[in-house]
């Protein structure tokens, strides 16, 4: 479905991207990680059709850059940093509805699953909207049509935990009709949305692996920690989790999403010499 066969890009005499070739077949979700300057961004830019470059990059056969409105038609992006659009919300729902073909009120319905209410907004400016706020957008933006080819950056990263849940639920429908690739610094961010894993460091893969995909998107696992004693940091560190404590503050109780769990048991690992007890367990939903 997609193919980068020795891509190359040179910025001014600095090789950004150093001969890249991957195969990325229809339902794969990959994470695209690597720390700061891997090349990820300017990989993703020419599979946009954005940047001259060596070598070739194809979609369905598609070259990004010949065919850039077909290819555009095909993918889903929701952009690192959302552009400083003046334009009012509705108007850019309208607009990015017509350049896709797809109906506004699907971006609406999307929008309002991950909590963003639209229609209160709809003359507000994009650009004043909170970061929360224009991520929700740009993913429903995303979302809201039949693409098949998905393409994030970091998409998860200003949700709060409940819009994460449904974000994942989202991207769980799509499952047996898009590919996915998700690039972002940390992989326990997503590792559970993924079922596989390309790392870059100074514009080579330098890791290409096939994941277990074990954990269900949709699965919710029921949660319970108890303290040996209290620290209110650990109060403070699971603020906007959907978990609760007993009158004594030492039991905790509540439900994780199942893509969660990693990032969860991650911050209770902070708290390792406070716990007890820990399990989670996987609940019927
Ligand atoms: N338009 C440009 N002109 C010159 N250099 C660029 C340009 N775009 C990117 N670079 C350089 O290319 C390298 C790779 O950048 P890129 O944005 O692709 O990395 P990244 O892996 O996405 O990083 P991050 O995780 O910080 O977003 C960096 O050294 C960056 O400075």
């Amino acid at each position: 479905m997609i193919q980068f066969n020795n891509v190359a890009k040179t910025f001014r005499r600095a090789r950004v991207l150093d001969g890249i070739s991957l195969n990325i077949g229809l339902g794969e979700r990959v994470a695209l990680i690597g720390s700061n300057g891997a090349g990820k961004t300017t990989l993703i830019r020419c599979l946009l059709g954005e940047y001259t470059h060596d070598g070739a990059v194809a979609i369905n056969g598609l070259d990004p850059r010949s065919n850039r409105t077909e290819v555009l038609g095909s993918i889903g992006f929701v952009p690192q940093l959302p552009p400083p659009l003046k334009m009012p919300v509705g108007q850019l729902i309208d607009f990015s509805a017509s350049l896709c073909g797809t109906d506004p009120q699907r971006i609406h319905a999307i929008a309002k699953r991950l909590g963003l209410d639209v229609e209160n907004i709809l003359t507000r400016q994009f650009v004043r909207l909170s970061g929360g706020m224009k991520q929700k957008l740009l993913i429903s933006i995303a979302l809201g049509r039949d693409a098949k080819v998905l393409v994030m950056d970091e998409p998860a990263a200003n949700l709060d935990p409940e819009a994460r849940k449904i974000f994942f639920d989202l991207l769980a429908e799509r499952l047996d009709d898009a590919t996915m690739i998700i690039s972002s610094h940390r992989l326990d961010e997503v590792s559970a949305l993924v079922n596989r894993v390309i790392e870059m460091d100074m514009g080579k893969v330098v890791l290409d692996d096939q994941v277990a995909d074990a954990v269900s998107m949709t699965a919710t696992l029921a949660c319970r920690v108890v303290l040996k004693r209290f620290e209110p940091a650990f109060a403070k560190a699971l603020d906007g989790w959907n978990i609760s404590c007993s009158d004594d503050s030492l039991t905790w109780t509540g439900s994780i999403a199942g893509p969660d769990r990693l990032r969860f048991l991650g911050i209770i690992s902070r708290y390792t010499a406070l716990v007890g007890d820990l399990s989670l367990a996987e609940a019927d939903n």
